[in-house]
């Protein structure tokens, strides 16, 4: 695992952004299509300001969130609503968008058409992943329902997950994925959460602790 600290939370959202930014470019360079997955949550927002004003050809980008929460785009807890409003906007608004929220009854209905649409989007060229001071990252959440499928080597592209630290049932991409990732980032804030990156690494077992499935392979960026 790389770490880096940074003396303030706007330096590290820029600096973020741009080194994101960079890494975007660098895959269009030697892709015709890249792909880019990115958390939803309170953290990344700042994050997504600064990029969504970045020149690059988005429109050789798809857009997925790591994991979504099964409500309505219009609804507070919609990691889409989030994306729309603060990285597809200005420049990044030419790029592709990948809702996994369909509108079904429920996360497990809309699963197999999912990782379909996923599938041609693999591996990830950049991910920004989230994580909760109780250690999950996307929607892998110690205790959920499916994390043990989740984890497996041959899990499904997404899989709904439900958990108690969760109010509404998820669907997320599953932990291959993310380590499939040619370029992993992880970004949290405050002194819980650092803490809680310490404990993961002690723990070293993404069944107490889901965000140890990439944090071998991931640069986690941490700012008070
Ligand atoms: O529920 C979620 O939580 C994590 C962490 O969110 P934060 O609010 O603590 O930054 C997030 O990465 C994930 O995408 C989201 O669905």
């Amino acid at each position: 695992m790389k770490f880096k600290e940074y003396p303030d939370r706007d330096m590290m959202m820029i600096d973020l952004a741009n080194a994101l930014a960079g890494e975007l470019n660098q895959a269009l360079s030697g892709h015709d299509a890249v792909s880019f997955a990115v958390p939803g949550g309170t953290t990344p927002g700042p994050v997504f300001d600064t990029l969504a004003a970045v020149d690059l050809d988005w429109d050789r980008v798809t857009v997925m969130l790591t994991d979504e929460r099964w409500v309505p785009e219009d609804s507070k807890r919609s990691n889409t609503k989030l994306v729309k409003e603060r990285l597809l906007t200005d420049k990044a608004a030419a790029a592709q968008f990948l809702p996994f929220y369909t509108g079904e009854n429920s996360a497990d209905d809309a699963m197999a058409d999912l990782a379909d649409r996923v599938a041609p989007h693999l591996p990830l060229s950049v991910c920004l992943l989230g994580m909760g001071a109780d250690m999950h990252t996307a929607s892998l959440f110690p205790g959920a329902d499916r994390l043990g499928e989740a984890l497996a080597a041959d899990a499904p592209h997404v899989l709904p997950m439900r958990a108690d630290g969760a109010p509404e049932p998820r669907i997320t991409l599953t932990a291959p994925v993310l380590r499939g990732a040619m370029s992993l980032h992880v970004v949290i804030t405050g002194a819980e959460k650092r803490k809680a990156l310490e404990r993961a690494r002690e723990l070293d077992d993404p069944a107490q602790a889901p965000v140890c499935v990439v944090l071998k392979d991931a640069t986690v960026h941490w700012a008070e």
